[in-house]
């Protein structure tokens, strides 16, 4: 049957996750070259007939806060984590704890991506999983991949796991 209907994701992450980078991928896969987002980019990525509105948001400290702005009608949200800052990683997993509760993620879906494995040192997606407790949520369904965003490689396996948990 086809569907006629949109699915909203939001890319969220700190600044430097690679954002930006994953969602033109999906869109034309191809590198792009990025600046810090601010404000929002917002596409349109079609896969196997099925429609996502994918917005990418700007990840510095300073627009956080209007991540919930983005929040209403969320299907998905796609948590990007660069592998390679252990050091900001307890950060990442405050913005996630904090918008989980939110009442209008309430029935969203999570795909944490573990970015930038093509860096020697990368954390892995287990090693992640563990760190930010994972397996703590209860209220949601998530999903760990990892990925490379500059070869493509993880990011459609991600969809795919998107695409076996549409909202019906
Ligand atoms: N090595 C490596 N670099 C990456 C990867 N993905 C993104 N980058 C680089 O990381 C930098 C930041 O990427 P962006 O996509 O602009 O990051 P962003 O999350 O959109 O950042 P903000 O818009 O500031 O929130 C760029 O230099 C990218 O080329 C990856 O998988 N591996
Ligand atoms: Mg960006």
């Amino acid at each position: 049957m086809f569907s006629n209907e949109e699915h909203k994701v939001i890319i969220v992450g700190l600044d430097n996750a690679g954002k930006t980078t994953i969602l033109y991928q999906f869109l034309m896969n191809e590198v792009v070259h990025t600046s810090p987002t601010i404000g929002s980019n917002v596409e349109e990525v079609v896969w196997k007939n099925i429609r996502f509105l994918m917005w990418d948001i700007g990840g510095q400290e300073s627009l956080r806060a209007s991540w919930t702005t983005y929040y209403n009608n969320t299907e998905f949200v796609i948590l990007v984590v660069d592998s390679t800052d252990r050091e900001r990683l307890s950060v990442t997993k405050e913005e996630l704890y904090r918008m989980l509760p939110h009442e209008d993620l309430r029935k969203a879906a999570i795909l944490v991506f573990a970015n930038k494995q093509d860096v020697k040192g990368a954390m892995s997606a287990a090693e992640i999983s563990q760190q930010m407790n994972l397996t703590s949520i209860k209220n949601h369904k998530y999903h760990i991949q990892a990925c490379c965003a500059l070869t493509g490689e993880g990011l459609y396996p991600g969809l795919e796991w998107m695409a076996g948990h549409l909202r019906k």
